[in-house]
């Protein structure tokens, strides 16, 4: 997640408002890679048993119904074909642990891609979402046992030398990255008889600019040297990633879906004991990035929070009916959002295609 316009976007937050409610604490919000993670700890102390290739290898149960036609070998690439979408809007509502979401609707977004609106006024602190933890799909972030953990290490150290973003160091949240990763392919190759086959249905390949989709065009990596080695530096740290996968797929483009998954989508997730995990949570992980722009002073609408058995989102302020629910997913410069995420917050054209103009990436050092 790396990307910047000539100014820092996030130099100057906005303050946030509300004290927010005792129960829970927030959190930021979190996708990718390990400078999104900013977790909180919570009351919960439940943490999901470490997940192993075994324990992924459940035996395999006759699909259900209505799955038969789900396809999981083409992942639309910008938007989940709507026979998916409703059987994922289904999928959130089944068993005893159905996801609870108070006027919000999965849509598509003009900032790419799906996002969640709010379908009426929610004021300040107000609960919108909760999501089990039995509906996320997990792996604990401390103790899995992966047994290469040398071969991201070179890369982390010189990319903390190069940069002082701390997006890269972690090697354990790195394990735990593709720990997740292999958690998804497994689910994905056991295809419509997975727990969560309706959940991986909608999950959707690199958005175009991320740097595991694209070549990036010449004039861009060649307009800043920081830019390029972080672009670089990204794409190395990819490449081990996808080799550690190779083993659990061959196919590299399903690799590289899970990969861009895990980055871009999942949250670390802390207890009240320090007990870390790495979570996809369905619903909430299709909420976009707020990313300031200079038009308007209005901050990102969302927070979440951990609680024994589910993650919450609520209003970080009043939402009108119609907005766009939206996370920080960190203070992050627009060039850590474009190598990372693939979000270019400057992008006048609007096309989301790399089209490759200056004017389409005013990109700077400056992280934020
Ligand atoms: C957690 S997902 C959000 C849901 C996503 N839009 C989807 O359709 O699945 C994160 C991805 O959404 C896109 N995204 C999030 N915030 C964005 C923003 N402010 N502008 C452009 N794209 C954004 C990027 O592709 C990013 O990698």
């Amino acid at each position: 997640m790396t990307f910047m316009t000539s100014t820092p976007l996030m130099a100057s937050p906005p303050p946030r408002p509300a004290p927010r409610p005792p129960r829970l604490r927030s959190g930021g919000l979190l996708p990718s890679g390990r400078s999104g993670l900013r977790l909180r700890r919570s009351s919960s102390q439940v943490l999901l048993p470490l997940l192993t290739l075994q324990a992924c290898r459940r035996s395999v149960p006759a699909p259900r119904r209505g799955l038969e036609a789900l396809s999981l070998d083409t992942k639309p690439r910008a938007q989940a074909q709507e026979q998916q979408l409703a059987a994922f809007r289904a999928w959130l509502k089944e068993g005893n642990a159905a996801v609870q979401s108070r006027g919000v609707r999965l849509q598509r977004s003009p900032l790419g891609g799906l996002g969640l609106f709010a379908q009426k006024n929610f004021p300040q602190g107000a609960v919108i979402l909760e999501v089990p933890f039995e509906k996320c799909l997990e792996v604990d972030a401390h103790h899995f046992d992966l047994d290469d953990a040398t071969v991201l290490q070179p890369i982390l150290a010189r990319a903390a030398e190069e940069y002082d973003v701390d997006a890269f160091v972690e090697v354990e949240a790195q394990k735990a990255v593709l720990a997740l990763c292999q958690r998804l392919l497994l689910e994905r190759q056991q295809g419509a008889s997975s727990k969560f086959a309706e959940y991986l249905a909608v999950i959707p390949d690199p958005s175009e600019l991320h740097p595991l989709q694209l070549r990036w065009p010449k004039r861009l990596s060649e307009q800043s040297a920081l830019l390029s080695r972080m672009h670089h530096t990204v794409l190395e740290r990819d490449n081990a990633c996808m080799e550690a996968l190779q083993p659990f797929e061959q196919v590299w483009k399903r690799r590289c879906w899970a990969l861009n998954a895990v980055w871009t989508r999942a949250v670390h997730l802390v207890g009240a004991e320090g007990e870390e995990r790495l979570s996809l949570v369905p619903l909430m992980d299709f909420m976009n990035h707020w990313t300031p722009t200079r038009s308007t002073s209005e901050t990102w609408s969302c927070f979440y929070e951990i609680a024994s058995d589910h993650l919450a989102v609520r209003a970080e302020r009043a939402i009108s009916k119609g907005e766009e629910l939206t996370l920080l997913y960190g203070e992050f410069s627009d060039a850590q959002l474009l190598c990372n995420y693939g979000i270019c917050p400057e992008m006048p054209c609007r096309t989301r295609k790399a089209c490759g103009k200056m004017s389409c990436f005013r990109i700077t050092h400056s992280g934020s």
